[in-house]
């Protein structure tokens, strides 16, 4: 079945597009990419969802239109692949998170993404789901992060121990034992492992005053030095010391907490550069340490996946944090890095859909039990 999967995600960059075929369920699951396409939101539609995830409030009014329009760039980066000559079956739109609230003991979570799959459905003709995390939250679960399951039945190996991880906004791992392990499918695990891209994209505004966005290939913070007291001191942060199940947004590595970083390096006096390579490397030790943390097996193969994957730096330094494992991206072992997120919204859509089988992992998300996942949205 010919699949399309939509994934804006925390770094609020555009909206990752990808064509897959899908055959198969699980164990046999068969992904064949076809096409990727990134959609940049508008300037001022970016601007306003970021001031929302930044707790801008909004009328209802203004609520409903940027809703409203994020569903039609969605439709807009579905119209920019469709001239493909593949028919597209099938949609599964992850949408525009804004708002990500895990749970606190007997308190549900909630998160809210934007972009509505009725609008969706209806203008691009394809049935669309959507709305994937509200129902594994509803089962008392975080919500996130959901692309585990997919990750292991696509990336997992006959016997090498494998972490997936992607560097987007935020930071998520899919811990894989090998396939040839008893049990191996309820050992996988998965949680959020704090800042991916987010504090190093703030980082990078405020060093330009909004002129650069990111730090291309990370070759800024590259010429600096990281300043090894002040990443112990943020990694006391209690969500790094927090055990699985756990996940995160924007909500806590915000505009602010790059601001008390700042704010602490002052003492040090340290130049743009070395600020730069300090808060990626704090990047890189978040991940590096949580893997230590929460994981008993010695990994093998660490595959990289997201925007970040594409930062030398950060890739580096993780290879210091890391020294037994082999750092690759998920190019190297045949699954696109950049488009990975989108693949497995369509994955979790034709599952939903098609398949009729649950999306999440309980023992990832914590929610009770394995949910279906997403609203259907038939055209008109
Ligand atoms: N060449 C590059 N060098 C350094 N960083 C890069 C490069 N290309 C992309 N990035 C980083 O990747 C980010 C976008 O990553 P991605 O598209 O995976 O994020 P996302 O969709 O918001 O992810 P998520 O939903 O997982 O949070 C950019 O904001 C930028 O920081
Ligand atoms: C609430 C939300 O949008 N979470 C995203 C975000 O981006 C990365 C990380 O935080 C992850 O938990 C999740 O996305 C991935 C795709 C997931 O659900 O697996």
């Amino acid at each position: 079945m010919y699949c399309l999967g939509l994934m804006s995600g925390t770094s609020v960059d555009g909206i990752d597009a990808a064509l897959v075929k899908i055959t198969g369920t699980e164990l046999d699951l068969k992904i064949n990419f076809i096409a990727g396409i990134t959609h940049c939101y508008p300037e001022k539609l970016r601007h306003q969802i970021l001031e929302v995830c930044a707790e801008q409030k909004l009328s209802m009014t203004e609520f409903a239109q940027l809703d409203e329009a994020i569903a039609f760039s969605f439709v807009e980066a579905v119209n920019q692949l469709k001239n493909n000559n593949t028919p597209i079956e099938l949609i599964g739109s992850h949408g525009q998170t804004v708002f990500h609230r895990p749970p606190e003991k007997d308190e549900l979570g909630y998160s809210l993404q934007l972009g509505r799959g009725a609008i969706i459905a209806n203008l691009t003709k394809i049935p669309t789901v959507n709305n994937f995390r509200v129902a594994d939250m509803a089962a008392g679960g975080q919500g996130a992060p959901l692309v585990p399951k997919v990750d292991a039945y696509i990336l997992s190996h006959p016997n090498h121990y494998r972490c997936v991880q992607n560097i987007g906004g935020i930071g998520n791992v899919t811990y894989l034992p090998p396939r040839q392990e008893i049990d191996w499918e309820n050992k996988v695990m998965g949680w959020d492992t704090g800042p991916g891209n987010v504090l190093i994209d703030l980082a990078i505004q405020k060093l330009t005053n909004g002129q650069k966005t990111y730090d291309k290939n990370g070759e800024w913070a590259a010429k600096g030095t990281p300043n090894q007291s002040l990443i112990k001191q943020w990694l006391n942060q209690e969500f790094f010391q927090k055990e699985p199940p756990k996940s995160t947004g924007r909500e806590l590595f915000s505009v602010e907490f790059l601001e008390k970083c700042w704010q602490e390096s002052l003492a040090y006096q340290l130049s743009e550069e070395d600020f730069l390579a300090t808060i990626t490397d704090f990047t890189a030790a978040s991940i590096a340490d949580s893997y230590g943390q929460f994981i008993k097996q010695p990994i093998n193969e660490v595959l990289l996946c997201g925007g970040g994957s594409h930062n030398l730096y950060l890739k580096q330094r993780l290879k210091q944090h890391l020294p037994q494992a082999n750092i690759l991206t998920t190019d190297e072992v045949g699954m696109n890095a950049d488009y990975k997120e989108a693949i497995a919204f369509a994955v979790l859509a034709y599952w939903r859909f098609v398949k009729g089988v649950p999306g999440n992992l309980p023992k990832v998300t914590g929610a009770k039990q394995p949910m279906l996942l997403g609203d259907v949205h038939l055209p008109l």
